[in-house]
């Protein structure tokens, strides 16, 4: 179902001819109800009222979303004048029932007057590399030596510049992923910002743009900024801080789409909404019975559900009140999308459970901006309960968690899964010699190469202080060992810098097979145990563990 631009537009238009022959069947139907509720007597009339409602506020919310426009305000005005009729609690009179006829003739005008529907051409997201290409300006070895050997390390592509007009000519020539400038390089760096914004100008979207400096004043941060600056870095510059914000940049577009749940019984809306959502780079699935709830959870993990507060089996509430029943769930939020324009009603039903209300008819860029926006937020605080602030790796009971399941996962399909312990060497002596701060930044620094260097599937976690845990599913344990020994050798030759001093560290590690066993702790002991030979054996090597000889007895 997902759509490229052009047949999205197609796939749109055919759900707007589906839904047009769906309510041309569906206004003899109003009609009859209409008549029912008018030759009502005393005692029924209040009970067709509420069918009326419904049924008119259903129509309401759906018919603005295929073009119908013109639909959906009549039938809300229905809606309306029969709910106060139902609150003044008296028969209605002669001239109520001509009005709500006069209303009806022109919703059957209006449905034969579809209006012409932009769609939204919200761009999908760009699918992006971690090997950025770099343009870089700057003059003095002593920074673009060390800070290009670092980039180098995990990956980059750099393009040195001495001149910034000639960086600026190969940046509008090929647009880069990042641009960096050592302003200290420049005569007159109004003139360079100048220069610099003057190239933003025309690109869809900024090339991303980082400064060094010795300048560490409020003026020249706030002249950056208006010259669309996103990094500034004081010198000294320590190569691992711009590239852990270089990564943070290429990771936030990266990353996994944002996951959307929709639960709605009205499958040609639903489908409306997943399209929308789908163009704009999210994920969306539908759920159109809410009995399977639990299950379309477990299946797809959702960064949110938007959810249709009138559904016949199960209401909105109610079912937001069953998803928050289990603490698994409570992170993720519920928006409800509801045709309901009443603000007493929609607090009723946030009061029960649920985040959020949309109002529909909703146009698709707010749909798309209001869905964003909330699965963003869900997906920062999901981090911040499971990773290490440190290094943004899951901590050390989530790996553990993880590992569980892959192990699972591996038994029941039969796969193999590789499990590694990495610890970096005579740690103790760089904080002792360094500082405990550059201490933090070399465990950092390998988190940031093994993001960059694993694989989307594989899991990294910081099982504790610098000792990191690696789970490489459907990962042979040669292929396992050619891995973690290739970011043993990438980690060797980042440069650190403290006080004007250079060094460099190691790691040790141990590899080991996830098939071995099913349990967690006995996996990571033989991973515990392969890492420890490593060190006896010197440190900055790879030891693959091996199962004890099982000793015959005579
Ligand atoms: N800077 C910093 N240091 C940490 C952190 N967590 C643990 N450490 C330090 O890491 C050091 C680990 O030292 P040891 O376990 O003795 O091992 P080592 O010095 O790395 O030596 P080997 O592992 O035997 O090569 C201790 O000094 C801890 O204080 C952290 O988050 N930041």
């Amino acid at each position: 179902m997902h759509g490229t631009p052009a047949n999205l537009e197609q796939q749109l238009a055919e759900l707007n001819q589906q839904y047009l022959r769906r309510l041309q069947q569906e206004i003899p139907q109003l009609q009859w109800l209409l008549l029912q509720f008018i030759q009502a007597g005393p005692l029924e009339w209040r009970e067709q009222a509420a069918v009326l409602v419904l049924r008119f506020h259903t129509l309401a919310g759906s018919a603005g979303t295929f073009g119908l426009a013109g639909v959906g305000t009549v039938a809300k005005s229905i809606e309306k004048h029969v709910k106060a009729l139902l609150s003044q609690q008296q028969v209605p009179a002669r001239e109520e029932h001509a009005l709500l006829q006069q209303y009806f003739v022109e919703m059957q005008q209006a449905a034969g007057q579809p209006t012409a529907q932009s769609f939204s051409k919200a761009k999908p997201q760009r699918q992006d590399k971690t090997d950025a290409r770099i343009l870089l300006l700057c003059h003095d070895p002593l920074i673009s030596q060390p800070m290009g050997q670092t980039l180098k390390t995990f990956g980059h592509q750099v393009e040195r510049f001495v001149d910034l007009t000639q960086l600026v000519a190969s940046a509008r020539l090929d647009p880069p992923d990042v641009i960096i400038v050592d302003l200290d390089a420049l005569d007159d760096s109004t003139a360079a910002f100048a220069l610099l914004s003057n190239l933003q100008c025309p690109q869809a979207q900024p090339i991303p743009l980082f400064v060094l400096s010795s300048q560490d004043e409020f003026s020249h941060y706030l002249q950056a900024v208006r010259a669309g600056v996103i990094g500034y870095f004081v010198k000294p510059l320590n190569p691992a801080t711009l590239e852990a914000r270089l990564q943070r940049l290429l990771s936030v577009r990266e990353r996994d789409a944002f996951r959307v749940l929709i639960v709605d019984d009205d499958m040609l809306l639903a489908q409306h909404y997943a399209l929308v959502l789908q163009n704009a780079g999210l994920r969306a699935e539908i759920l159109t019975d809410p009995a399977e709830i639990f299950q379309g959870l477990r299946r797809f993990h959702p960064d949110v559900i938007l959810l249709d507060v009138n559904m016949p089996e199960c209401s909105g509430p109610e079912l937001a009140q069953t998803v928050r029943l289990q603490d698994e769930w409570l992170g993720v939020p519920i928006i409800y999308l509801s045709s309901e324009t009443d603000s007493e009603r929609q607090m009723a039903s946030l009061i029960k459970a649920g985040d959020d209300f949309l109002t529909k008819p909703i146009s698709d860029n707010a749909l798309v901006v209001a869905i964003f926006a909330r699965a963003q937020r869900a997906r920062q605080l999901a981090e911040v309960m499971t990773k290490d602030s440190l290094t943004g790796l899951l901590q050390h009971a989530h790996i553990k968690e993880r590992l569980g399941a892959e192990l699972e996962r591996a038994a029941r399909l039969q796969q193999n899964v590789s499990v590694a312990m990495l610890d970096i060497d005579h740690f103790k002596k760089v904080n002792d010699v360094y500082g405990h701060l550059t201490g933090d930044q070399v465990i950092s620094s390998l988190a940031n190469l093994l993001r960059q260097q694993l694989r989307k599937t594989d899991l990294i976690g910081r099982y504790g202080g610098e000792e990191f845990l690696l789970v490489l599913p459907e990962c042979q344990l040669d292929k396992a060992c050619q891995v973690v020994n290739q970011l043993r050798e990438a980690f060797a030759r980042i440069p650190f810098v403290s006080n004007g001093q250079t060094f460099h560290c190691t790691l040790s590690a141990g590899v080991t097979s996830g098939s071995d066993s099913q349990q967690v702790d006995v996996v990571v002991e033989h991973a515990d145990q392969a890492l420890y030979q490593a060190k006896g054996a010197g440190r900055n090597q790879v030891i693959l563990y091996q199962p004890p000889v099982p000793v015959l007895n005579e």
